[in-house]
């Protein structure tokens, strides 16, 4: 046995260190896969060694898996094989078909930790290149369902909402959740982080409460007042999806077919009986063109079919942000206001109440085409507020907050329109770029506010957008980033001008 000596870093990865002398004797190398076994728990973590930082008959454990080990006293190590799943990953590079039990493999080692940051991000790059078959597409999903916790409620309908992401400012959950909730409908909604955004439902989430729950609290948080906001990545449900969108937000890229089974497991593990999927259609976005939406829309509904889960899309404007702000506290900030019926963007408001009345309408609570109006009845009547701050106490947050209370970062710059004219070019992904510059989504006060949108009118010097940040160098480096190429461009309305050479 092997003395634990506890390493309080995370460093996102499930690693362990040995003395040089005890891993020869073992003929082990850094590098080198272990599999290493507590009283009543077992990991699988890469080996580095040491000469220094642990003695012979020592074993230095990183925060990732002492977790997974409950926090032993001590440990056995042995050498761990080299896992079936990267084989399989070989395939899905070369675009060989899977089958079911080879999926299998892959997702269980996902789970397990079997797999290196490497062999992820592999299986990840594979995936992008590649789209699975549809019956794989299904195989995928059942697996990452299958390889978690599930939810079963005994009250139905059990509703849901997802985004497939890929437009900035998307906050509307923060509004959808209590609106459907508020009509007396169970709506258990988990959400990631940001994939390619600089800020997931879960980072804006955890500005007003934490997160991070069991299956088992999920559930009864849901009971009590009737949905819950919280980060799928914390519990136990789809466990490989966190897993596998670690590696897509380090690479900016979220694979298709890894998109549909990551939506649907999260959906299909809560029990959800119906499910409204947020498809950001336009320039930039994941779906760049309306036929690309069309398709996403039959995979995700044939999906649904097969999982016994009722699936209505709805493609959405994502030319541009949803509000007027990207980041955690900003964005926060904004879905606030508008719940508290004061003035916001009208982008936000209609978003939102669109998706709400759909889902009313799914859950039997409007009729066909009333949905929009039974949404906006209880936004507008405080209800949808006041099942918000429900949602808040339940997840132990403080159910007084205000729009006014939430701190933004307190480096602010702006940046400047060169030229006075017309808003003729935005670009959705350079305003994401400079949020994450300036710190967000793990900087949750960081983040960017839109002072002008397409087509708006701007003069001369006039504000484009505000960058936060609560670092000053974060900030200096995404300002500078933002003057050499502008995420938004003014013309004015004369483009060119083409004098008579006789006059030149
Ligand atoms: O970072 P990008 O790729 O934009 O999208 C990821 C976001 O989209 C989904 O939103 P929701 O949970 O339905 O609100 C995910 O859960 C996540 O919050
Ligand atoms: O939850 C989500 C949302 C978008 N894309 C994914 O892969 N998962």
């Amino acid at each position: 046995m092997l003395l634990v000596r506890p390493f309080d870093i995370e460093i996102g990865q499930h690693k362990v260190m040995l003395n040089i002398v005890d891993a020869r004797e073992r003929g082990l190398n850094p590098g080198d896969r272990v599999r290493v076994r507590a009283k009543g728990a077992a990991t699988t973590a890469l080996l580095d060694t040491t000469t220094q930082m642990v003695k012979p008959g020592e074993i230095g454990i990183f925060t990732e898996a002492l977790k997974d080990l409950n926090n032993p006293v001590d440990v056995d190590i042995l050498p761990a094989p080299r896992p079936a799943s990267i084989c399989h990953i070989k395939s899905l590079m070369d675009n060989e078909k899977l089958s079911e039990d080879q999926i299998r493999t892959i997702v269980q080692d996902i789970v397990d930790n079997n797999l290196s940051d490497i062999e992820l991000a592999a299986y990840v790059t594979a995936s992008y290149i590649h789209n699975m078959p549809s019956e794989e597409v299904v195989w995928l999903t059942k697996a990452m369902i299958e390889t978690g916790e599930r939810i079963h409620f005994d009250t139905h309908p059990v509703m849901d909402k997802h985004s497939i992401g890929g437009v900035p400012g998307n906050k509307v959950s923060l509004l959808i959740v209590p609106i459907v909730a508020a009509a007396g409908l169970l709506i258990p909604k988990t959400s990631s982080r940001a994939i390619t955004g600089a800020g997931g439902t879960a980072d804006l989430m955890e500005v007003l409460a934490p997160v991070e729950f069991s299956a088992a609290e999920i559930k009864e948080i849901t009971e009590k007042v009737g949905g819950v906001i919280v980060w799928g990545g914390a519990t136990n449900i789809a466990p490989a999806d966190d897993k596998l969108i670690k590696a897509e937000y380090a690479l900016s890229i979220d694979p298709y077919s890894q998109m549909l089974a990551s939506i649907m497991a999260k959906k299909g593990a809560v029990g959800a009986d119906a499910v409204v999927v947020d498809m950001p259609v336009g320039p930039g976005t994941k779906l760049p063109t309306a036929d690309d939406g069309r398709t996403l829309a039959k995979d995700l509904i044939d999906l649904g079919d097969k999982l016994g889960i009722r699936v209505e899309c709805a493609m959405t404007f994502g030319g541009s942000p949803v509000g007027r702000t990207i980041g955690p506290a900003l964005e926060v900030r904004e879905a606030l206001t508008l719940l508290e019926n004061k003035p916001g963007p009208n982008s936000l408001r209609e978003k939102s109440l669109s998706l709400a009345g759909i889902l009313l309408e799914m859950g039997g609570v409007a009729g066909r085409g009333e949905g929009y109006a039974a949404a906006e009845e209880i936004l507008s009547s405080g209800k949808a507020h006041a099942k918000l701050m429900e949602i808040i106490a339940a997840q132990g947050g403080n159910p007084n907050v205000k729009s006014e209370d939430i701190v933004i970062g307190e480096n602010c710059e702006e940046i400047l329109a060169p030229a006075g004219g017309y808003v003729v070019a935005f670009y959705n992904k350079r305003l994401v770029e400079l949020a994450r510059m300036a710190g967000a989504p793990s900087d949750q006060k960081a983040g960017v506010i839109i002072h002008k949108k397409m087509g708006e009118r701007v003069k001369k010097g006039e504000p484009l957008i505000t960058i936060c940040s609560s670092s000053d160098w974060e900030l200096d480096s995404a300002v500078r980033d933002a003057k050499r190429s502008m995420p938004i461009v003014v013309e004015g309305m004369l483009l060119e001008r083409y004098p008579r050479i006789t006059e030149l």
